[in-house]
């Protein structure tokens, strides 16, 4: 029952585009009426009608120890009672930069920022900055937020709605971005070659997370760091849906690569508005106000924010990332077991605690292949499970999330209604 959801909707709509804040959360893509959550604790969400949903988009990522995590709250709420923003340094900023620094290999200095969109934009912006070039090349399905460098074969909520190119991108912003395919260094190289001395940055996502989940193949990171040296083009790794999250120095730490520019966001907010990036000494000594590349914000480093973040990351060691490693085995194998035992035409991708069930039989190594999924079938399967309490990425377009939340006895009940879930859409 949606009841109070449906209600909502219709009043959203005629205030706010499609109803929502950003289009991933109108339920275009899979239909039906999204329900408006009211609150959220552990691996939970409730609605405004009071259904209860087991969470698996985490808020698109941010909530790697569950939601309302009691340590994150007490440091938000302790931080806003002292000031909500100052426009000034502080101490707090200061901790954070020296925990991210600390963790992520090759990172010397970072910049906070409020949203993985200004991370990326900014890092673009200093890479171009750097090297005096103004081209850069992104790959068909990554998504790096919004700005208008980006929205040229976007994957995420671009993707799903089918505008991966957005309207009101110049033709002028357009031509410089140049598109790679992921998982195919060849493609790489012939861009490099077609435009020596052109480009400035390379920019991924070092697992896919916004065409669905796609791991790099083996050597895929190590071949384009070997390739933009090659080419002395920055490489820049978005580690916004991975930092912190697939191990405790994110993508880089697991495949051994490490970036000249790096952009962060989701889990070092804790479920606040904020991001970073940074790099290596030689690329941030281009910023402002050390350098001529111009970046501000007046809520940058806001301190409610940071306190969370911070509060959160205190509490990413190492047996909260075997714990999830856990939780991701328990449910791969359940749903392999389910998919062989009824031989449904099934793919699963899963690094950590990041997974994707894609409506194929795979192998899927790009967007293209995600692009051929059954994607009416993924949405009747997303809607009963949606109708069990479930509460999963509504596109196939997107990545899965757990959280130390999610206990085995919730993955349990998950994989019994997911396999009652299949059973009926097959
Ligand atoms: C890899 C990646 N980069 C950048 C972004 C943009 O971040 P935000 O939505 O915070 O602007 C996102 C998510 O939206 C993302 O998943
Ligand atoms: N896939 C996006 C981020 O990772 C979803 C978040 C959004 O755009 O609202």
């Amino acid at each position: 029952m949606l009841e109070k959801s449906q209600k909502l909707l219709e009043r959203a709509r005629k205030t706010i585009p499609g109803g929502v804040n950003s289009p991933v959360r109108a339920f275009n893509s899979v239909g039906g009426t999204p329900p408006f959550i009211k609150k959220a604790e552990g691996a939970y969400i409730f609605d405004e009608d009071d259904n209860r949903y087991i969470d698996f988009v985490l808020t698109w990522g941010p909530a790697i120890l569950g939601h309302a995590n009691p340590k994150v709250v007490q440091a938000a709420q302790e931080a806003v009672a002292l000031g909500s923003s100052f426009g000034a340094p502080t101490a707090r900023e200061v901790n954070m930069a020296e925990m991210i620094v600390e963790r992520v290999p090759g990172l010397d200095r970072v910049r906070l920022v409020n949203s993985g969109t200004e991370a990326c934009m900014s890092a673009i912006r200093v890479a171009r900055g750097a090297k005096g070039r103004d081209k850069i090349i992104k790959f068909e399905g990554c998504y790096h937020g919004h700005a208008d460098s980006f929205l040229i074969a976007a994957g995420s909520g671009a993707l799903t709605l089918g505008v991966p190119n957005s309207p009101g991108v110049t033709e002028g912003t357009a031509k410089d971005t140049l598109l790679a395919e992921f998982n195919n260094i060849d493609s790489v190289r012939e861009l490099m070659e077609a435009n020596k001395d052109e480009v400035a940055a390379v920019i991924l996502e070092p697992i896919c997370g916004n065409t669905g989940c796609i791991p790099p193949l083996d050597g895929f990171l190590t071949k384009l760091r070997e390739l933009c040296d090659e080419h002395d083009v920055a490489l820049i790794i978005d580690e916004v849906m991975t930092g912190f999250r697939v191990s405790r120095g994110g993508a880089a730490q697991l495949y051994d690569v490490q970036a000249d520019i790096y952009c962060f966001g989701k889990v070092i907010g804790g479920g606040f508005p904020l991001a970073a990036y940074g790099g290596t000494e030689e690329m941030m000594s281009f910023v402002a106000p050390d350098g001529p590349v111009y970046q501000a914000g007046t809520l940058s480093g806001n301190p409610v924010a940071v306190a969370a973040g911070t509060a959160q990351l205190e509490q990413l060691d190492d047996s909260v990332y075997e714990a999830l490693e856990a939780r991701g085995q328990q449910l791969q194998e359940g749903m392999q077991s389910i998919i062989d035992e009824h031989d449904y035409p099934l793919f699963q991708h899963r690094v950590g605690s990041m997974f994707s069930l894609f409506f194929s039989e795979g192998p899927i190594r790009d967007h293209e292949d995600v692009k051929k999924c059954d994607i009416p079938r993924f949405n009747k399967f997303f809607h009963a499970m949606l109708d069990r309490g479930v509460y999963l990425a509504p596109s196939q377009f997107e990545a899965g999330f757990l959280a130390t939340a999610h206990t085995e006895a919730i993955i349990d009940e998950v994989l019994e209604k997911a396999e009652e879930s299949l059973a009926e859409v097959f």
